[in-house]
C-alpha cells in the first residue's frame, strides 16, 4: 500500500521533496497577516452590513420596492401608450428570443426535440408493457365511439317519443342504455390503463436519465448546474409522463369523436358540415401559430425557473456562509432576478391564450348562429326536418369541442415537451468514452506510475494551462509528498492520474502501460482516493466505509480500518455504533476526514492517494494515523 515515492523533477511549479509523510501539505507563499487581511479587504463594504439590520434592510427594499412599482405603473402605462404597436400581436413586445433567451452553454443547448421524436422516445421506453398500452388505446376506441354514437340515438328516442312509434322508442331505449354502459366501463380501463402506463413511463425517464448523468464525463458536471438537473429529474420526467397520462389520450379521444361527429355532420346535410369544417380550420390556423408560441415560451420558462431553482439550492446549501456575511438581501434579489423573468414569460404567454381562448369562443358562437339560421331557413324549404337540424347542433357542437380540445390537449403536449426537452437531450448524450471502451485488466499491480510530458487545461478554461510538460516517475511503494503553492496543480495531477480528466497532450502510464488502456473500473478498485472535501453519504458509518467496496467485507475488517483511521473510538461511542445513521453536516470536519481515510484503507489499494487528506485532523490525530498508513507501508515492502 502506500505510494506517490520520490521524484526529483525540475517543474517550476513543484517542488518534489522525500519524505516519510504521504500527504501534500500545501506551503502557501503569503504569511499569516497577509492571508488575514486579504478578505477583510475585498469585502469592507459587506463587513459593515449588521446582522440585525438585514430583515430591516430587506423590508426597507421590498416597501420602496412597492412605491418604485407604483411611480413604474403609471409610467408603463404612459409608455405602453406611446408603444402601442409593439403590443398588438406580432409586435414587439411578444418576442421571446431577444431579452429572455437564458444564455445556456451546456453541451445539450444546440439540439431542439421534435414532438415525434419525444413521444417515439417515451413509447421506446414503455414497449414492454404493450399490452397495457394495447388495451387502454382499445378501451379508448369503443368509448369515442359509443360516446359519438349516443346524440343520434337521443335524439331518435326524443322524435319517437313525440310521434308516438313504441317500438322504436324501446329499441332506442335499450341501446342508449348499452352504449351508456359501454362507454362507462371503457372509460374506466382507459383511464386506469393510461395511469398504470403513466407510473411506468415516469419511472423509467428517470431511471434513463439518472443513469445517462451518471455516465457523463466530469467536465459535464462543470456546465451543469446541479440544480439544473435534480429539477430535470424531478418535476421534468413528471410533468411529460403527466402529458402522456392526459394529453395524448384526451388528443386520441378527441380526435375519433370530431371524426364521428363530422361523419353525421355529412349524412345530415353536406353544406352545413363544410361550413363547420372551415371554421374548424380558422381555429387550427389560429392555434399553430399560438402552439408554436407557447412551446417556446414554456421552454423558455423552464430554464428560468430551473435557473432560479439553482439560485436557491445554492444559497440554501450554504446558508452559514450567506449568515455570516449578512448577504440575504442580495441572494434574495439574486433569486427575484429570474422570478422577474419568469413572470415577464408567463405574462406573454397568459395574454396569448387569453386571445387564443378569445378566437375559440368567437368562432364556436358563430357557428351556433350560423346552424340556427341556415338550419331554419332550410325547415321552412321543407329541406331539413328538425329532427335532423337537432342532431346537426348537437353533432356541430361536438365537432367545434373535439376540435378545441385536441388543439388545447396539443398545445399542453407542445409546452410539456417544450419545457422537458432538455430531458430528451440529456437522456441522448452518449456515455464518457470511460465506459464505452473496454480495456486491459493486468494480472497483478504493482503501482509504478509515469507521467510523460503531460500538459493539461480544463476544459472550461482552455486558454489556462494548468500543467505544461510534466515528467514524473514514481516507483511503488514509496511514499512521497507533492507540495506546491495553492493552485498550483496539485489536486489536477491526482485527477489526472484517478482519469477524471485526460491530458491534453503526453500521457500517463502505470506499471508502464498507458492509462487509457487500462480498465479504468478495475484500475479505480485498486486506488484509494481521499479527497481534500470528503463526501459522506447520508446512509450509516458502516455503509459509509465499505462504500465502493467490491468484495465482500467482514465486520472486523470494518473495525480494523476504523482504527487504523483513529475513528472507532467515535463511532463505538455512538448508541447504535457502526449502524449510526449519519449526516456529513453534523460530523466535524476532522471526523469526515476520518471516516474517508478508513473508506479508502478498507479497499487494500495498491496506490493510496491522500489530498490534504489530514487537514482537518489534530495533532495527534494525525501523527497516530501517519504512523499506521507509513508502518503498513513498510510491512508491504518487506
Ligand atoms: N474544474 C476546474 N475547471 C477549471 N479550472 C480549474 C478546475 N479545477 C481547478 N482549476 C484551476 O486549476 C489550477 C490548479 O488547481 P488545483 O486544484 O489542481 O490546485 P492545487 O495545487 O491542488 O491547489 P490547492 O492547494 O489550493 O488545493 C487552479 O488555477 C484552478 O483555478
Amino acid at each position: 500500500m502506500a505510494i506517490l515515492p520520490t521524484i526529483f523533477h525540475s517543474h517550476p511549479n513543484f517542488e518534489w521533496r522525500k519524505t516519510s509523510a504521504i500527504f501534500t501539505p500545501q506551503i502557501s507563499p503569503l504569511n499569516i497577516n497577509t492571508k488575514l487581511q486579504f478578505p477583510c479587504s475585498i469585502t469592507r463594504r459587506r463587513c459593515n452590513f449588521h446582522h440585525s439590520n438585514t430583515i430591516n434592510q430587506a423590508r426597507s427594499i421590498s416597501v420602496s420596492n412597492a412605491c418604485k412599482k407604483n411611480q413604474n405603473g403609471c409610467d408603463e402605462i404612459f409608455h405602453i401608450f406611446k408603444r402601442w404597436r409593439d403590443f398588438i400581436p406580432g409586435g414587439n413586445w411578444w418576442n421571446l428570443c431577444d431579452s429572455e433567451q437564458l444564455v445556456d452553454g451546456s453541451p445539450t443547448a444546440a439540439n431542439p426535440v421534435t414532438v415525434l421524436n419525444a413521444l417515439s422516445k417515451m413509447w421506446a421506453l414503455v414497449a414492454d408493457q404493450q399490452w397495457v398500452l394495447y388495451t387502454a388505446f382499445g378501451a379508448l376506441t369503443v368509448a369515442a365511439l359509443s360516446e359519438i354514437s349516443i346524440p343520434s340515438i337521443l335524439t331518435a328516442s326524443i322524435f319517437s317519443a313525440h310521434s308516438c312509434k313504441t317500438t322504436v322508442f324501446c329499441r332506442n331505449s335499450w341501446l342508449l342504455v348499452f352504449l351508456c354502459s359501454t362507454s362507462g366501463i371503457c372509460s374506466g380501463l382507459r383511464s386506469g390503463c393510461f395511469a398504470f402506463a403513466n407510473t411506468i413511463l415516469v419511472k423509467r425517464l428517470r431511471e434513463t436519465l439518472y443513469s445517462s448523468l451518471l455516465l457523463q464525463d466530469i467536465s459535464f458536471f462543470e456546465i451543469e448546474a446541479v440544480g439544473d438537473l435534480t429539477s430535470r429529474l424531478g418535476t421534468d420526467c413528471q410533468r411529460l409522463s403527466n402529458s402522456v397520462g392526459n394529453d395524448i389520450h384526451l388528443i386520441l379521444r378527441n380526435i375519433l369523436q370530431g371524426t364521428g361527429a363530422f361523419i353525421n355532420l355529412m349524412t345530415l346535410s353536406w353544406p352545413l358540415a363544410v361550413s363547420s369544417l372551415v371554421i374548424c380550420s380558422t381555429l387550427s390556423a389560429i392555434f399553430l401559430v399560438y402552439g408554436r408560441y407557447q412551446k417556446k415560451a414554456a421552454t423558455l420558462a423552464q430554464r428560468w425557473t430551473a435557473s432560479a431553482n439553482e439560485v436557491a439550492q445554492e444559497t440554501l446549501s450554504s446558508i452559514r456562509t450567506v449568515r455570516a456575511y449578512g448577504t440575504e438581501t442580495d441572494e434574495l434579489r439574486r433569486f427575484t432576478q429570474g422570478l422577474e423573468r419568469l413572470a415577464s414569460i408567463s405574462t406573454r404567454e397568459s395574454i396569448a391564450y387569453g386571445f387564443w381562448n378569445f378566437s375559440f369562443s368567437a368562432l364556436f358562437r358563430m357557428t351556433q348562429v350560423f346552424a340556427v339560421l341556415l338550419g331554419g331557413m332550410s325547415i321552412f324549404t321543407g329541406n331539413v326536418s328538425a329532427e335532423q337540424l337537432m342532431k346537426y347542433v348537437f353533432y356541430c357542437e361536438w365537432l367545434i369541442f373535439a376540435a378545441w380540445r385536441v388543439q388545447d390537449s396539443m398545445s399542453s403536449l407542445l409546452q410539456s415537451i417544450g419545457a422537458c426537452e432538455k430531458v430528451f437531450q440529456l437522456m441522448n448524450l452518449s456515455p464518457s468514452d470511460q465506459f464505452l471502451s473496454k480495456g486491459l485488466k493486468l494480472e497483478g499491480l504493482k503501482g509504478d506510475i509515469e507521467f510523460e510530458n503531460v500538459s493539461f487545461n480544463y476544459s472550461s478554461r482552455k486558454m489556462v494551462p494548468v500543467m505544461k510538460n510534466v515528467n514524473l516517475k514514481i516507483q511503488s511503494n514509496n511514499i512521497i509528498a507533492i507540495v506546491g503553492a495553492s493552485g498550483s496543480g496539485k489536486t489536477t495531477l491526482i485527477n489526472l492520474l484517478l482519469q477524471l480528466y485526460n491530458p491534453t497532450s503526453g500521457q500517463i502510464l502505470i506499471d508502464g502501460i498507458p492509462l487509457r488502456e487500462l480498465d479504468i473500473r478495475w484500475l479505480r478498485e485498486k486506488i484509494g482516493f481521499v479527497s481534500q472535501e470528503p463526501q459522506i453519504f447520508r446512509t450509516d458509518f458502516q455503509s459509509n466505509i465499505i462504500y465502493g467496496c467490491s468484495r465482500s467485507i467482514r465486520q472486523e475488517e470494518i473495525e480494523w480500518a476504523a482504527k487504523q483511521a483513529y475513528v472507532h473510538e467515535f463511532i463505538s461511542s455512538l448508541p447504535s455504533g457502526y449502524y449510526t445513521p449519519i449526516d456529513g453536516n453534523l460530523l466535524s470536519r476532522g471526523q469526515k476526514q476520518r471516516i474517508a481515510i478508513a473508506r479508502a484503507i478498507l479497499r487494500d489499494p495498491t496506490i493510496l492517494i491522500l489530498d490534504e487528506a489530514t487537514s482537518a485532523l489534530d495533532a495527534e490525530s494525525e501523527y497516530y494515523i501517519k504512523v499506521q498508513l507509513e508502518w503498513d507501508s513498510e510491512w508491504k515492502k518487506d
